[in-house]
């Protein structure tokens, strides 16, 4: 008997524009919620835009988060009964996105993502990725159910963050290969929509890249339209597999070994030099990844991350321990052959 069930849970509405943040009212109204908003923010998304998000609605209350944390998310949800709202409104980066949406599902309320940053594809996708401890947990949670991306604001963001965002992206190229192979070699589930439309996003950042630039709206609008494409393969996939594979679990290691050093994306951009470089050697397109991070100004060495050569390594090597995720990493990669793939990639000097 066949008895596989899909449930794709995705945004209903999502804006992506100049000044945008005005149809913030208008979008929230198309999705026929109840009760009042409560607006989940961090200090400076607050500061630039708190104003004018909560003149478009009645009673609006608002929550300023400062660090991404379990605490914080248990924080916010006691203030959600204190307030009873009837949905959640995040403004801002990954910080409060992620604890909005992460309470948004334990309280059984909807959420809205309003990026102020354009730094991850968690700013779409139904994913809570919260640090504890050396550990960051990766959970699931229902999606946004609009997203409003206001590319005027996000134009004037810093562009290290932009640069992040751009080359979570980029990683998805190496992401699918690892599930690709994953399904070869372990069967494991693989859904060949989810999978080219992650594949096909990574390759058009990667052809595009020298045309994303600082303090362009098109290049803003290019980049959330790309971080939208990538939360929407995930909820395809109903997993992160097609946005992430052995290059974020070098990633998850190196927030483990050298906690706050560099971004994340920019942590995964490095990491999918090398794996391309595993899997496909060194014909493959390892350069082509390297150079359009380089061309978006990203990190492609360790040295630009700030990480030791000594960091890189144990993460590489200690990859494959961390999640029961099938890579081209599954057994592991001896001290040599990291040292090898690194320093052939230029990621560490000889
Ligand atoms: N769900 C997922 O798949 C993933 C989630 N994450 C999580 O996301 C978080 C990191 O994301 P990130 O977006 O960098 O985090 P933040 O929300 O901390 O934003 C980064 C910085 O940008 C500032 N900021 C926000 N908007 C603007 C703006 N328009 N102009 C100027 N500055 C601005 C913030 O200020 P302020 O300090 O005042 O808030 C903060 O200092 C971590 O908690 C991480 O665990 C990371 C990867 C994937
Ligand atoms: O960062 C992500 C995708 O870009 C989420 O992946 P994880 O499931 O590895 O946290
Ligand atoms: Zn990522």
């Amino acid at each position: 008997m066949f008895e596989k069930t899909t449930w794709i849970k995705l945004p209903r509405n999502v804006l992506v524009g100049h000044d945008v943040l005005d149809d913030l009212g208008e979008a929230v109204g198309e999705l026929y919620l109840t009760g009042r908003p409560l607006i989940v923010t961090s200090p400076t998304p607050n500061e630039i835009a708190g104003d004018r998000v909560r003149a478009q609605f009645d009673d609006p209350a608002t929550a300023v988060v400062e660090n991404a944390s379990f605490a914080a998310v248990e924080d916010l949800k006691e203030t959600a009964e204190a307030v009873d709202p009837g949905y959640l409104i995040a403004l801002g980066g990954g910080k409060p996105i992620d604890i909005a949406k992460m309470a948004a599902d334990h309280l059984d309320v909807g959420f809205v993502s309003v990026p102020t940053v354009a730094s991850h594809d968690g700013i779409v996708s139904g994913r809570s990725s919260i640090p504890e401890g050396d550990t960051r947990h990766s959970v699931a949670a229902d999606p946004p159910l609009a997203v409003v991306a206001d590319t005027t604001l996000l134009a004037d963001a810093p562009w290290r963050l932009t640069t992040a965002g751009c080359a979570d992206i980029i990683s998805n190229y190496t992401a699918v290969k690892d599930w690709r192979l994953a399904r070869r070699l372990r069967n494991v589930e693989y859904s060949e929509y989810a999978g080219a439309l992650s594949e096909m996003t990574a390759e058009l950042l990667v052809e595009n890249a020298d045309m994303i630039r600082p303090g362009l709206e098109e290049s803003a609008w290019v980049v959330v339209k790309a971080l939208v494409s990538s939360g929407v393969a995930m909820s395809i996939a109903g997993s992160s597999r097609p946005a992430s594979g052995a290059e974020h679990l070098i990633s998850h290691q190196l927030d483990r070994i050298a906690p706050g050093k560099a971004l994340h994306g920019h942590q995964v951009g490095v990491a999918s030099i090398m794996t391309e470089f595993l899997h496909s050697g060194e014909n493959g397109r390892w350069a082509a990844i390297r150079d359009a991070l380089a061309e978006l100004d990203a990190p492609t060495t360790a040295g630009e991350l700030g990480i030791d050569d000594a960091e890189l390594i144990a993460a590489l090597t200690s990859a494959h321990e961390i999640r029961d995720r099938y890579t081209i990493l599954q057994g592991g990669i001896n001290e040599e052959a990291a040292i090898g793939v690194a320093t052939a990639t230029g990621v560490i000097e000889e």
